[in-house]
């Protein structure tokens, strides 16, 4: 490795390799210290702290269902420790800069930690730089913030502004959602500060088959509705996976990934299903993409939650034999250009591979009307784990696109989560200056005084202190509420915050 770059506090290293160079070790350093912040690849995967002799319990039966979700390469999880992207020490980060032909990944081993990128089967015939590695000294707070700066400055994503706050359907109504909840949630949400309103998955014939089920209107008639009730339309998807029940499955298995013996291969299962990946390398499947978003365009749709992505980033057989990064990038480029004036959230996401292609990222996994810090890390629903993964990935937020840290859920029934969670979500997402998005039946009574405490709370510069801590104390500062700190250890649920303003505490 060559260093292409000195920093005050460190290096950029990185190589030239060519022809197929597979799986290629480009980093080595003895693990100097108990404890190590590891990241995983996608959106619902955790960033956080861990003994180094932790035990990650993946079973062989979760990577049956989970297949790639978890991991590009989910056997290696079974034996290692994994921190995809970047890992880090009290007061050392590595941190690859970017994926954009192979995935990045660090395990440990040996009471060492070791650097790879998978460049999977693609073959180079000329030299090609590997994915720029950042070696960072220092403390592991300031570290956290830099290397989302190293991160922006070297991708340069653009991403817009706006960072929506709005209703979505998933967490009160998920897959039983009917048209008619629709239309009594918009005429509640007009008591609300929204400005987008997503229908959520419910809506679609089938993952794949992105037409309206029978007892949904028309697409045009959906968006129309959200329009008219002076909403921006927004419409859930999973563009790159395909249910084996669907009519894409049965009329083209020649666009999907296939295994080694030439077989739809499965990305992963979901909805009772084998659900199978699209191959982004075949030039008719990014017409099949380039058509299906022109056409929830043409419908009247301007946001789109992009949900399961990393089907796309599966490895396997394809069309070109090019890394399924690389491919997953062509898939993401495609429907950025598609819908280039509306916004983008990615969900169930690769991260790196994502920068510059989505305008806002879902950064944890599911929430849910439960918040249990016992429950094990496994990429499913929990309060708990999406408010730890806000908090972890804060330094994405406003350098990579606008953080999502998935939906406030501020009903007073049907829940056992308490006012005080509630209230934990609610702060910690305003004042990082997240996405605020709300998912309940309007008609249930709320805890809705966390809207307007999360929206005074947004806006603002904001920092995290005690990121590798029991707790964490958040400080933000904007013009509406000055200088606010939030000391909060999520596994006690004890917060506090200075100074002690009544707005906090849910006095109107
Ligand atoms: O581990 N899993 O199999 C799994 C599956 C789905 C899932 O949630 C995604 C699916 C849906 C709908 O299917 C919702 O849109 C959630 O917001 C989106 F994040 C999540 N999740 O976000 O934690 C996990």
């Amino acid at each position: 490795m060559e260093i292409i770059k000195e920093l005050k506090n460190g290096k950029i290293i990185s190589k030239k390799i060519k022809g197929k160079p597979g799986k290629v070790k480009v980093f080595e350093e003895v693990l100097s210290d108990n404890y190590i912040l590891i990241n995983n690849w996608q959106s619902w995967g955790p960033t956080k702290v861990i003994p180094k002799d932790f035990k990650l319990n993946i079973s062989k039966e979760f990577l049956e269902k989970a297949r790639f979700s978890p991991n590009p390469n989910p056997e290696l999880l079974l034996d290692y420790i994994v921190s995809d992207y970047f890992i880090a020490t009290k007061d050392k980060l590595y941190g690859f800069l970017s994926s954009k032909i192979g995935h990045p990944y660090f395990l440990i081993k040996d009471g060492k930690i070791e650097g790879y990128i998978d460049y999977f089967e693609e073959e180079f015939e000329d030299y090609i730089e590997t994915e720029p590695l950042a070696v960072l000294n220092g403390n592991i707070d300031i570290l956290l913030r830099e290397y989302g700066e190293l991160l922006r400055d070297y991708n340069k994503p653009q991403f817009k502004d706006w960072n929506p706050v709005g209703w979505s359907s998933w967490y009160y109504y998920f897959e039983n959602l009917t048209w008619d909840d629709v239309l009594k949630n918009l005429k509640l949400a007009k008591n609300y500060p929204f400005e987008v309103f997503q229908i959520d998955d419910s809506w679609q014939k089938d993952i794949g088959d992105w037409q309206p089920k029978e007892s949904f209107p028309s697409l045009k008639e959906m968006a129309g509705t959200i329009r008219k009730f002076g909403f921006v339309p927004g419409i859930w998807l999973a563009p790159f996976s395909v249910s084996e029940t669907s009519s894409i499955f049965k009329e083209h298995k020649d666009w999907l990934v296939k295994d080694d013996a030439g077989n739809p291969k499965v990305a992963y299962q979901n909805w009772g299903k084998n659900i199978y990946a699209l191959d982004l390398s075949n030039p008719d499947v990014l017409d099949f993409i380039e058509t299906l978003f022109k056409s929830l365009k043409d419908s009247g749709f301007e946001y789109f939650k992009i949900d399961f992505l990393f089907a796309g980033a599966i490895p396997g057989k394809r069309y070109q034999n090019i890394s399924p990064i690389r491919a997953y990038r062509l898939g993401m480029e495609k429907i950025r250009k598609t819908v280039s004036d509306n916004f983008i959230l990615g969900c169930g996401a690769p991260l790196l591979p994502s920068i510059g292609y989505v305008d806002g990222m879902r950064i944890g996994p599911d929430t849910a009307p439960y918040y249990d810090p016992k429950i094990p890390d496994n990429l499913g629903p929990n309060a708990y784990s999406a408010l730890r993964n806000t908090i972890t990935r804060y330094f994405m937020n406003k350098k990579l696109w606008l953080n999502d840290p998935d939906c406030l859920l501020l009903r007073k029934t049907e829940t056992n989560l308490t006012t005080n969670q509630k209230k934990m979500f609610a702060i910690t997402a305003g004042m990082l200056d997240n996405m605020i998005l709300v998912s309940d039946d309007l008609e249930l009574e709320l805890d809705d005084f966390l809207i307007p405490t999360a929206l005074k709370l947004k806006g603002g510069e904001y920092f995290v202190e005690g990121i590798m801590d029991k707790a964490f104390t958040i400080y933000t500062k904007n013009e509406k509420v000055g200088e606010v700190k939030f000391r909060i250890c999520l596994e006690t649920e004890k917060s506090e915050y200075y100074p002690d303003k009544d707005f906090l505490k849910g006095k109107k």
